[in-house]
């Protein structure tokens, strides 16, 4: 479990990034951290990371504290930074040096995500582009095994093809044991393959469900009349006439639109969900 409580944090005095945020993960899966630019995402991320220590508040994953950067926490966290730092070494190499760090590495899932990225071990890694950096780093987070994975807009800088083939290899590498945190403000580049969402802003969290919760309780319809019954919390104009969310009257299912729902949060973060 993630919690956070009354956590304070800025990096210049009197420019706040958050002043008391609270919220608790319970949930593992793949977890969407979401939110505008500049509203916190990459600092949430160091603050699990432990690489940046909270100034007032209480910060805890399990039962650990990241910010005494214990070996067993850290031995089991993998942070992917937006922009990999990667030394001249081969991915081979790479793997060869860092892989001990961590107990749960499984070679031969890296060798097959690599060919699943169609790129060679012996590719030395600052001499790849960056999306291909992000691509073999991506390989050895998610050889690691690490029970919490924090993936920093792991899609940014990715072609279309190779998102698709990161999203499917995603999904299918993760284990029940693991949580993966994955930050982006691309929210289309990550809906179908999310078990929850968190929604930054202004420094508060507005939504923290997962995606089944979200799903039982809200719709997302597209119609050509605007309905005046007074069902509507959100709507946007589309082609087809209006795409609305509104809370679910029937049980009928309705595919999630995040992004609908992202802006729905954005102007109204008060909204109840
Ligand atoms: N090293 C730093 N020194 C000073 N201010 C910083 C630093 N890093 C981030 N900030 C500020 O902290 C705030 C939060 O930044 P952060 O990078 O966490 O946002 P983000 O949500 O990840 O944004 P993006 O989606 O653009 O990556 C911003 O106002 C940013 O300007």
């Amino acid at each position: 479990m993630i919690k956070t409580n009354n956590l304070h944090f800025h990096y210049k005095k009197n420019q706040d990034v958050f002043t008391g945020l609270s919220f608790e993960i319970e949930h593992k899966g793949i977890i969407g951290l979401l939110g505008k630019n500049g509203i916190g995402k990459t600092t949430l991320l160091h603050l699990l990371a432990g690489l940046i220590f909270p100034k007032a508040g209480e910060l805890k994953v399990g039962d650990q504290f990241p910010m005494q950067r214990r070996p067993e926490y850290l031995s089991k966290l993998f942070f992917l930074p937006d922009v990999p730092f990667v030394p001249q070494l081969s991915i081979a190499a790479y793997t060869k040096a860092y892989a001990p760090l961590y107990p749960d590495f499984d070679a031969e899932k890296m060798q097959g995500i690599l060919k699943d990225f169609e790129l060679e071990p012996k590719l030395r890694l600052d001499k790849l582009s960056l999306g291909q950096q992000k691509k073999a780093m991506m390989a050895f987070a998610l050889a690691t095994g690490c029970s919490l994975l924090l993936l920093d807009e792991p899609t940014n800088g990715l072609d279309i093809p190779s998102k698709s083939i990161f999203r499917k290899i995603l999904v299918e590498s993760i284990t029940d044991a693991q949580t993966v945190i994955l930050s982006t403000h691309l929210v289309k580049d990550v809906e179908n393959i999310l078990d929850g969402i968190l929604i930054l802003e202004r420094g508060e969290i507005v939504l923290n469900q997962s995606v089944d919760q979200i799903s039982q309780r809200l719709q997302f319809v597209k119609t050509p009349v605007l309905p005046e019954d007074g069902s509507v919390l959100y709507y946007e104009k589309c082609l087809e006439g209006y795409h609305i969310l509104q809370y679910a009257e029937t049980d009928d299912y309705t595919e999630m639109d995040i992004e609908l729902l992202f802006n729905a949060l954005c102007h109204q973060p008060t909204l109840t969900i």
